[in-house]
């Protein structure tokens, strides 16, 4: 099937910082997270697919067409949103809602007010008076409200309650029940894509390490724990972005079976990783 959104050999340069050769297909249907460091080049890449910023090099697609020629249509097709958005202080929600929607064809006038009702906002309050919370909330309704077949989404659970929180992943969830939906979502918060993302793009310092199935990278690593006397080279080789402390040692590895092999006389620990470990062991590597 026809990716959603298509990146070839894309880079974009800045003076100390660039996306170089970036290749991906974000296919349809499925949450894909994308995860990173801070100023690894996430925002960029969301910039890049909404043609909000320009390459330097390489093509973009989305649904397979190019975003020049045919803006309209296409971002009519698509749900965003950013951490940082600036609206009107002084517009109300109702208001702000107003020059808004008319950017949709097919915006939901009922499904904008469900979304009000079902997080909370009131149609009169200024836009000034929401807190940061509450805003990301108002960006959310609009970016849900004209039935978008791809939401693109710059951490959109920052700054929002743990309970909210989930029930935005519902939300997500419910949205993806309808198989043509795709959601694309940056975020620093991986434990929610550990339970709900397909896919995970993680990048850092501007390259783009891996686009794979969640699970895929759940069954290919494991953490390993254990004392520093079962480290030999030959095991030590197998971990990556190893750690020693006085007792022992932690690290991540893609050869289970080398650490199995020891039996369980053995005082070690193999535990199923989370993204937050993949992230920091991959880190770790990096700076050693
Ligand atoms: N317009 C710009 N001019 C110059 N540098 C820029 C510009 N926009 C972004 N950058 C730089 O590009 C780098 C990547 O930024 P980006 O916002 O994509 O990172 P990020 O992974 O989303 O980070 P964070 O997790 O902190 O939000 C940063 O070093 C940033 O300073």
């Amino acid at each position: 099937m026809e990716p959603v959104v298509s990146m070839k050999n894309v880079s974009k340069r800045y003076d100390r910082f660039a996306l170089e050769q970036v290749s991906l297909m974000i296919p349809r249907g499925y949450l894909t997270g994308i995860i990173g460091p801070n100023g690894s080049g996430k925002t960029t890449l969301i910039r890049l697919m909404l043609d909000l910023i320009h390459p330097d090099e390489g093509e973009i697609t989305l649904f397979g067409k190019h975003l020049a020629g045919n803006e309209r249509v296409i971002k009519s097709r698509i749900g965003f949103l950013f951490a940082q958005t600036d609206f009107y202080g002084d517009q109300t929600v109702n208001s702000m809602k107003k020059m808004i929607a008319p950017f949709y064809d097919s915006w939901n006038e009922a499904t904008f007010h469900g979304y009000l009702d079902r997080f909370g906002l009131h149609p009169e309050t200024k836009m000034k008076k929401l807190s940061q919370g509450m805003t990301m909330k108002f960006s959310l309704a609009l970016a849900l409200s004209h039935d978008a077949e791809l939401l693109l989404l710059d951490e959109p659970t920052a700054g929002l309650d743990p309970v909210f929180r989930r029930e935005l992943m519902d939300i997500f969830s419910e949205i993806l029940q309808d198989e043509t939906k795709t959601i694309v979502m940056a975020t620093h918060n991986t434990r929610e894509l550990d339970e709900r993302a397909d896919f995970v793009i993680y990048v850092d310092r501007g390259e783009m390490i891996f686009n794979r199935p969640k699970d895929e990278l759940f069954q290919q690593y494991a953490v390993i724990k254990g004392p520093r006397a079962l480290l030999d080279d030959d095991r030590k080789g197998t971990l990556i972005g190893m750690r020693q402390t006085e007792i022992g040692f932690h690290g991540l590895t893609d050869q289970v079976s080398q650490w199995e092999a020891l039996g369980s006389d053995h005082p070690l620990v193999v535990e199923k990783p989370t993204l937050e470990d993949i992230l920091y062991y991959f880190q770790m590597e990096k700076r050693s």
